[in-house]
């Protein structure tokens, strides 16, 4: 069952459970006389209920569960935030490894229930097990997603001819201005959520994990608009101004992420068998130059109106766009080198995007906005679905003359985890 067809759409806004582990916790860290004013004698009163001994803790509102048939954060509708961290290895023994997913495994599961990566041992002379950051704060819809890098199939580990043939490398695009900093890694984890400070302490707590082992390569947080925000969940704007994600595939229909998001054991690697694989691209957007270009060619760039985010020539979002609908001057009202013409390749070609707006402040060379698109889509094989798309984008999106790729990554994202089980154990 896809576990995100179980959550709640309001988590982080429902009020809290209070589980006798918080008690414990809190009291621990000398809270407990702040945890009953908060909650009242009503809130102690969930301790004194009758359990019969085999049973688990409810998982506190807005849980996702860490283990499953699928990894968390592919077909899970979208959270508000994003911190996404690539690894690279500092060890080559394959043992270590080993030791360091079953670490993070641990560590994933109780960062997506809401509680801290360890338990703490309360001595004073040593550091805390966990960072703190999150102390009192729910699991807000938290999933850690891991993959694997084509760099983790070189000859380090021994594992090159485990490598899947749709863990392709990605060919230089035309017009590309990869930065090595921003791209690539032998390992990433997409962390998702609706806070910011859940997700950036989830991968600075798994980075804490891996001293001596693994080191992060590059990291980058993203945001959408939070549900505070738009309570709706309307489709999220970009930074350009344009409603962003319409035309997903609707990967919540089982077979339809089984047709264009889930790798199958028979395309080739057994043991990506109910993974996926994910594509990130940095993408910088010229927002000074958007910004001084009309509203018409706005639109002409994407195909699409930017209030109502319709396709041009139609009126709501989800009308289906008329490719061979022509104006008074006999040209499609469509653009054909329009964004949208371009990557729905004809019906043909699929892929689940899944991106985020970044911002990093200023550009100190030129004074501009460092901020853009963090890009991200899930697909089968990038083979057939996303490098024909990007290549096809490359050469001759209208879109190109206000974007820049700068960084570039894809992944082997891993089957899900069964419970006793760890991140990677159908390959290692
Ligand atoms: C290689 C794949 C894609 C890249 C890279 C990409 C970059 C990119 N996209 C936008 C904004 C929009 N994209 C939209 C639609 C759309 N984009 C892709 C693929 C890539 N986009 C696809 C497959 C589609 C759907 C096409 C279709 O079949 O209709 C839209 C329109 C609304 C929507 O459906 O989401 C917008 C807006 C930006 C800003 C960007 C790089 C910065
Ligand atoms: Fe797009």
């Amino acid at each position: 069952m896809d576990r995100e067809i179980e959550q709640p759409q309001n988590e982080g806004r429902e009020p809290k459970r209070v589980s006798r582990r918080d008690v414990l916790k809190m009291g621990a860290v000398g809270g407990i006389g702040l945890l009953l004013g908060a909650t009242g004698l009503k809130g102690l009163s969930l301790l004194d209920e009758p359990k019969p001994a085999s049973a688990k803790p409810a998982p506190a509102a807005g849980t996702i569960p860490f283990y499953g048939a699928h990894q968390g954060g592919i077909v899970t509708p979208m959270q508000d935030y994003v911190c996404m961290g690539a690894f690279d290895f500092t060890t080559t023994s394959l043992e270590t490894v080993r030791k360091l997913f079953k670490q993070w495994t641990d560590a994933s599961a109780r960062i997506a229930a809401g509680e801290g990566v360890a338990d703490e041992s309360g001595n004073a002379l040593v550091p805390p097990a966990d960072t703190g950051e999150t102390i009192g704060l729910l699991p807000v819809r938290t999933t850690l997603t891991f993959g694997l890098g084509a760099s983790f199939f070189d000859d380090r580990f021994g594992l090159a001819g485990k490598r899947p043939k749709a863990l392709a490398d990605i060919p230089a695009f035309k017009r590309d201005e990869l930065v090595p900093e921003w791209s690539h890694g032998d390992v990433i984890v997409q962390v998702c959520a609706n806070d910011p400070q859940v997700a950036f302490h989830a991968i600075r707590n798994l980075a804490r994990i891996a001293r001596g082992k693994a080191v992060l390569r590059w990291m980058q947080q993203g945001y959408q608009r939070s549900g505070l925000a738009d309570p709706k969940g309307a489709t999220p704007r970009n930074l350009l101004g344009f409603k962003d994600g319409t035309n997903n595939p609707a990967v919540g229909d089982a077979d339809v992420a089984g047709e264009i998001v889930w790798a199958k054991g028979a395309d080739g690697a057994p043991w990506m068998d109910g993974g996926s694989y994910m594509a990130v691209r940095r993408i910088r957007m010229r927002i000074e130059v958007w910004d001084r270009t009309t509203l018409g060619e706005q639109e002409a760039t994407f195909g699409r109106h930017r209030d109502s985010g319709a396709p041009l020539g139609q009126a709501g979002e989800f009308d289906k766009a008329d490719y061979a609908k022509t104006g008074k001057n006999g040209k499609p009202i469509i653009p054909a080198d329009s964004h949208m013409a371009l990557a729905s390749m004809g019906g043909k070609v699929k892929i689940h995007r899944r991106g985020y707006s970044y911002s990093n402040g200023i550009d100190l060379r030129t004074g501009q906005l460092d901020a853009g698109l963090l890009f991200i889509c899930f697909n089968r094989d990038p083979r057939e679905q996303f490098i024909p798309m990007q290549e096809k984008l490359a050469a001759s999106d209208r879109l190109n003359e206000y974007i820049q790729h700068v960084g570039s990554g894809i992944y082997a994202v891993l089957p899900g985890v069964r419970e006793g089980g760890y991140i990677g154990d159908t390959l290692l």
